[in-house]
């Protein structure tokens, strides 16, 4: 078959040793293993990694050998469909931790050979190179999948004969399946070809036995779909089993649910979970300290035919409902035209309110989307130090500022802030304190990170927190003004931290944001809070705060 995976390639490339290279039990499975023993007896269990290779170090262990040092030519399976190749690679690297979900990126083509040498290093073949429409579809599934992983793998689980048997997958069957669960279920996608073609990457990239496994489990996805009938689970019983039950249908950790359920109710829960399962929306910030304008950004827009509507909140900014893509393939974020930036993050810099002239210290500065926003509102006047621990993130932030046109306002200081204020007099007119969070506000947008956190998590963030609102607070000048913000929806990550910090340091009160934002973002106490199901864009917090000019220890 012209294009397609010759088999005899697989026999070229020698198994590496399961002691001595976990990573292959990760991607195939303990199972993987079992087939490399006896890999001569059984063809049909045989995984095909192409990418491995083994050789001795000094003592005369083996070693993994990464697929790059050998010289190969390329072996391209024209038959695999190139998203669910990439998706599936790509779900693998995120489950081990080697990636994000999320694929925006103005990296443009080289970020798609990027991740189809990935598919070739870990299926041993290349798919076609992917089109605009399979960019598309890999950020859909990829980010659906990841999402919607719990609902998915109770929905395998149910269907695939047993626990026993979901628990024993190989890893890249179970990705295999998440793709096709999805892609019927939430996509709508016409089931018979999403079976057909999810069975072939299985077949191609695993063994036919593999094969006929996602044949079956998702020709019985179909059955039930065609009946309207999923088995899940009811929402019924005590609290814990209702959270249980929630948390399954609508894909979130348990912990999460049960917070939400007892602070905003069980409905008001449910339709944050909503909000955070839908595709997320993206916003652009045009970059006036370039001379453009928001109606530059508009035409632009307009021309690409982008669907778009400015923002009635900020005046630099545009919201897209799609075409996001397109934006980067464009150029615009590479050229320093706009950037990527919420709205809910705008209005944390409106309620700094940079002046030309001022000093401002961005203590957790990087990557820089408030730092670079707020030096531009200093229009060249004016200096903003911006600090972050940090060292690649800050790296990012500079070149942004470089690309900004903000660079000549903005210095980079690599550093703890809690050794920072101890080591440095400096006082600043306003100080921002945009610390480290759970992000709760900001999981629309990041796929992943609802399974990355924990409810530990929480009480070594907020004890960070408070250790980074101390240090901050010495850097403020006497009137001057500090801000502290999250992209977490949680009391105790907000207002709790601001309540205890004023406590320790009566120095400081707050200053109402009214003046600053509508209004329709202020709570009772004068902080500003952007909720994700009110205001459709992120959730964020911010107090200002103000020290007082005469206030002696
Ligand atoms: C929420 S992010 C900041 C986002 C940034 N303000 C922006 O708008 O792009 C928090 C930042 O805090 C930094 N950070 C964490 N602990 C820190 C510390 N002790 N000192 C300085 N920066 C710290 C992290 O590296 C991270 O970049």
């Amino acid at each position: 078959m012209e294009g397609t995976l010759s088999l005899s390639y697989v026999s070229s490339y020698c198994f590496p040793n399961p002691n001595h290279c976990t990573r292959w039990g990760r991607i195939f499975g303990p199972r993987a293993f079992d087939s490399m023993a006896g890999a001569s007896s059984s063809t049909d269990r045989t995984p095909k990694l192409h990418s491995g290779t083994s050789s001795n170090t000094a003592d005369g262990s083996p070693v993994c050998v990464p697929p790059s040092s050998r010289k190969r030519t390329h072996k391209v399976n024209t038959e695999v469909s190139p998203h669910r190749a990439v998706s599936a690679v790509r779900l693998l690297r995120i489950e081990q931790g080697g990636a994000f979900a999320d694929l925006l990126s103005d990296k443009g083509r080289k970020a798609l050979k990027n991740e189809m040498d990935y598919v070739e290093r870990t299926l041993g073949f290349r798919t076609r190179d992917l089109e605009d429409r399979d960019v598309r579809l890999v950020s859909d599934v990829v980010g659906g999948a990841v999402r919607w992983r719990r609902y998915l793998d109770h929905l395998i689980m149910s269907l695939c004969n047993g626990e026993k048997t979901f628990r024993d997958m190989e890893p890249l069957l179970l990705q295999i399946l998440r793709i096709g669960f999805f892609e019927i279920i939430k996509l709508g996608m016409p089931p018979y070809a999403v079976v057909d073609e999810n069975v072939r990457l299985a077949k191609v990239s695993l063994r036919p036995g593999a094969g006929n496994m996602v044949n079956g489990i998702l020709r019985k996805l179909v059955l039930h779909k065609e009946k309207n009938f999923l088995p899940l689970p009811k929402v019924e019983g005590d609290e814990r089993a209702q959270a249980r039950a929630l948390a399954t249908i609508h894909s979130h950790p348990v912990w999460m649910v049960r917070r939400w359920t007892k602070s905003l109710g069980q409905e008001e829960a449910v339709k944050l979970m909503n909000w955070n399962n839908t595709d997320p929306s993206f916003c652009l910030r045009v970059n006036l300290q370039k001379g453009y304008t928001r109606a530059d950004l508009v035409m632009m827009l307009k021309d690409m035919k982008v669907p778009h509507k400015v923002s009635v909140y900020l005046d630099d900014f545009v919201r897209l409902q799609t075409g996001m893509q397109a934006v980067i393939q464009a150029g615009l974020l590479k050229d320093g035209f706009c950037s990527v930036q919420d709205e809910s993050a705008g209005l944390v810099v409106s309620v700094v309110d940079p002046q030309p002239g001022e000093t401002i210290i961005d203590c957790c500065a990087a990557p820089g989307g408030k730092a670079v926003f707020m030096a531009s509102r200093l229009r060249t006047q004016g200096r903003l130090w911006a600090v972050d621990i940090n060292k690649a993130r800050l790296r990012v932030l500079k070149e942004t500022s470089k690309i900004h046109n903000v660079d000549t306002v903005i210095t980079a200081i690599h550093a703890d802030l809690r050794l920072f204020c101890v080591n440095h007099l400096m006082k600043a007119d306003k100080v921002l304190l945009d610390a480290p969070c759970s992000g709760l506000g900001v999981l629309s947008k990041r796929a992943d990170l609802r399974w990355n956190r924990r409810l530990e998590d929480l009480g070594q963030l907020k004890q960070l927190q408070d250790e980074l609102l101390d240090s901050a607070s010495r850097l403020v000048k006497p009137g001057g003004i500090l801000v502290y913000s999250t992209c977490s929806i949680d009391p105790e990550e907000n207002e709790e931290r601001v309540a205890a910090f004023l406590l320790r340091h009566r120095e400081f009160a707050v200053d109402p944001v009214h003046r600053f934002v509508p209004a329709g973002f202020v709570s009772a106490n004068g902080f500003y809070n952007s909720d994700p199901i009110k205001h459709s864009m992120d959730g964020s917090f911010a107090a200002r705060l103000i020290r007082s000019v005469s206030y002696s220890f």
